[in-house]
């Protein structure tokens, strides 16, 4: 498995995996929201379509290395998400990646529409999706971890700062 971020912790507690490094532009969103948080992460290519032996290995480990949640993106036929859910009970957070031809919609409908019994929570479409998977991951581990908790309050208290602070050009 190739390695992307040079933030790979060495006790990861959120693994952010990828269809191919071409997802990068999006995914980076998520990686820099766990970094923002100071979360254990790391950043992987995981291809189900073109190293499935390598995601059934990732996903059988997820749980034995102590991984809390997987956040997945893929564009296209995104089955990557998917694929990680039948193999682990770790929660999967899925990301739909914008694909050139489709615009992701195709992504989304890939990673949304699973079968009862195996769910991935699904995200919105590119950047902001990555971002909120993130976000989503680090409000679960906050739910034990006061200092984490205090420092989401404190992401949120800023952001609606910056709304209230913000202007129109009329
Ligand atoms: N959807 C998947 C999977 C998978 O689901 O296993 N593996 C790669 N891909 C996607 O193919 C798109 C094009 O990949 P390339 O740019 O490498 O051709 C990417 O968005 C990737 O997530």
């Amino acid at each position: 498995m190739s390695t992307l971020s040079p933030s790979n912790s060495p006790n990861p507690l959120i693994g952010v995996v990828m269809g191919s490094s071409s997802d990068w532009s999006t995914m980076q969103h998520a990686v820099q929201m766990l970094a923002h948080f100071g979360v254990a992460h790391e950043a992987r290519v995981v291809s189900a379509h073109r190293m499935p032996d390598d995601l059934f290995a990732y996903a059988e480990q997820a749980g034995p290395r102590g991984l809390q949640a997987i956040i997945a993106g893929a564009g296209g036929a995104a089955h990557l998400p998917g694929m990680l859910a039948a193999k682990t009970t770790v929660p999967v957070l899925g990301v739909p990646v914008a694909s050139r031809h489709l615009q992701g919609v195709d992504s989304l409908h890939s990673i949304v529409q699973m079968p009862k019994g195996v769910p991935v929570a699904t995200f919105a479409i590119g950047d902001a999706g990555a971002a909120n998977a993130a976000l989503f991951a680090v409000s679960q581990l906050a739910l034990h971890d006061p200092g984490l908790a205090a420092r989401l309050q404190a992401f949120r208290a800023a952001q609606t700062e910056a709304a209230r602070a913000m202007t129109l050009p009329v």
